[in-house]
């Protein structure tokens, strides 16, 4: 099994906050997302900070733009060295496949993966939002589009991934955050599966950020939950 099947979402309003945290972590034992919050505030010289410290790092900066706009972003990440960098889905075919072309302009390109449909939302939102098609039929036609497009994997919820997986096959990446203990608040996620229950359902990545950093040790949580996906990988 991947030890490092666990991406930490290091959601912090501060660099100091991020590296407090990342310093009670073990690279080996997971990778780290940086989103929109820790990077508006503290700006791409954190990522180098956290790859020094032998991190692989996840820019979860989910771009969707014009097309230009886009492969100019995705360059700019793809040279500070990230290992996995996203877009939206929705953007549309020539926004991905402009991603794409972007990210192969460096020698170690990043894993270019594509949202789906975020985690918070549920059919009823959707519909609120004109998609009367629900987040079954939306997930599986935006991983379709972004596999024609050459994007290396999709971020959905697990609940979705036994679909995804089905029509897409073994090779494409599965990111699936809405992660959620046994007990912990849904909070503001819609679609949330156990850890162990991902794995089941085909994840290949779990990201994880309150139930996690926000946990009362983070290191024992990360270790339960690790413990957690070792038996269940047993049992495949
Ligand atoms: O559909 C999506 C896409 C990204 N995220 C990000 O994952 C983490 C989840 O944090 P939790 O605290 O575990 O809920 C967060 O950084 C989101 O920006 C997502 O949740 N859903």
């Amino acid at each position: 099994m991947d030890n490092r099947r666990v991406i930490v979402a290091l959601d912090f309003p501060s660099a100091d906050e991020a590296l407090a945290c990342a310093a009670r972590l073990d690279p080996r034992l997971c990778r780290v997302k940086v989103g929109k919050e820790l990077f508006v505030a503290t700006g791409p010289a954190l990522i180098g900070k956290l790859q020094e410290r032998g991190f692989e790092v996840f820019l979860d900066l989910k771009f969707h733009d014009i097309p230009n706009t886009v492969a100019g972003a995705c360059k700019a990440a793809a040279a500070l060295g990230v290992w996995m960098v996203n877009v939206h889905a929705s953007g549309g075919e020539a926004m991905m496949r402009a991603a794409r072309d972007a990210v192969a302009s460096v020698t170690k390109p990043p894993l270019l993966i594509a949202v789906t449909i975020l985690t918070s939302l549920d059919d009823d939102s959707l519909r609120q939002v004109g998609f009367a098609d629900g987040v079954r039929g939306r997930v599986e036609g935006l991983s379709r589009l972004a596999r024609e497009c050459g994007l290396d994997g999709v971020v959905c919820s697990a609940q979705e991934a036994p679909w995804v997986r089905a029509s897409a096959g073994t090779t494409f990446t599965l990111v699936t955050p809405g992660i959620r203990l046994e007990g912990d608040a849904k909070a503001d996620q819609a679609r949330v599966v156990t850890p162990p229950e991902a794995l089941r359902l085909g994840a290949d990545y779990l990201v994880i950020g309150r139930s996690v950093t926000r946990s009362e040790d983070p290191v024992a949580t990360l270790e339960a939950i690790h413990r957690s996906l070792e038996e269940e990988s047993r049992r495949k």
